[in-house]
């Protein structure tokens, strides 16, 4: 079921949550919603679950509208809400059975439900147990398989993994992974490495607008700006190479970062690569390079700069 979001706005009060937000979600994708606290994501998220109605706009679920057909919409999503909100005292097969109840299962399919959400989840070993004496690892296992009991296509992921260590967060990560091999995924996080790890595709929202749609390396290239290499060059004294280089037309600075290694930093011009011409004046001039990298900027980086207000 693709997700078409066609201009959503909605106010709290004076505040615009969501300001005029459109973009689609192919079927089958996992996609990562981004953004600083406050940016919009929860809000986008429930308006698709049909949790809250927008002002303005449309979400259109399968072709049906948020507005008319919520109840069809509910049948095809899965929600797993952020701090993931359970029954602390009830254990893991009564309301995983609850859940399932509410949500209109058959009686006899409820048993074979939720044997098949213990196991996708890996529940096994814990099945008896009370919620409250649980991991919040595997606190967060029994809300995807909340989520998951009707069998959604379309399972809606609150920041999933907040509040882990870094194991759970790994497990929890992989239980996404393969989940997503069946079901369309939309999952909020505002860690960048977090949806550069599970997702196909990036939307960064910032203050209610969406700043980026695309793939991690689509991103990087996005705010990469011009061409930074880090060049090793031996076989010729220091300033001499350097003069050498900056006589390369492409090339706007150069900045030694380690005189011993004879290390440089060198940034082009905007739009050109200066890569050939380096190797050129080297061979030329009888340099040998030990070392030609092109420098990324980390994610984190980018992400500062597309959120900047
Ligand atoms: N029920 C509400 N009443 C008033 N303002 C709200 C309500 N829910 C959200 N907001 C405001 O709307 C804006 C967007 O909030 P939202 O929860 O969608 O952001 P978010 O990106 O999910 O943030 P976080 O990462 O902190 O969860 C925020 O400024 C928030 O304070």
């Amino acid at each position: 079921m693709d997700i078409v979001v066609e201009h959503l706005t909605k106010r709290y009060g004076p505040q615009k949550a969501v300001d005029n937000v459109s973009f689609r979600v192919k079927a089958g994708e996992v996609l990562g919603f981004l953004g600083p606290n406050g940016a919009g994501k929860t809000t986008t998220m429930k308006a698709m679950a049909c949790f809250i109605k927008p002002e303005e706009g449309d979400i259109l679920v399968g072709g049906y509208s948020i507005h008319d057909h919520p109840e069809i919409i509910k049948k095809n999503i899965g929600y797993l809400a952020e701090n993931n909100p359970l029954y602390q005292e009830m254990n893991i097969i009564d309301f995983l059975e609850f859940i399932a109840k509410i949500h209109g299962i058959p009686k006899y399919l409820i048993p074979e439900r939720i044997l098949d959400m213990i196991r996708t989840c890996g529940l096994e070993g814990e099945k008896h147990k009370l919620i409250g004496e649980l991991s919040k690892g595997y606190q967060q296992r029994v809300g995807l398989a909340q989520a998951l009991i009707h069998d959604p296509d379309i399972l809606i992921l609150d920041e999933p993994t907040t509040g882990l260590d870094p194991n759970q967060i790994v497990e929890i990560r992989e239980l996404i992974k393969r989940i997503g091999k069946e079901k369309t995924v939309i999952l909020s996080s505002h860690i960048l490495a977090e949806v550069e790890a599970t997702c196909d595709r990036i939307l960064i929202i910032n203050n209610g607008r969406i700043v980026v749609d695309g793939t991690a390396a689509e991103l990087r290239k996005q705010a990469q700006g011009n061409e930074i290499l880090k060049l090793g060059v031996q076989g010729g004294d220091i300033d001499h190479i350097f003069e050498s280089l900056f006589e390369i037309e492409t090339i706007d600075s150069i900045d030694i970062i380690d005189v011993d290694k004879q290390l440089f930093e060198i940034q082009s011009l905007p739009n050109t690569t200066s890569v050939k011409a380096i190797f050129d004046t080297c061979v030329r001039n009888n340099y040998y390079i030990t070392e030609l990298t092109p420098t990324e900027k980390k994610l984190e980086d980018i992400f500062r700069i597309l959120t900047l207000h």
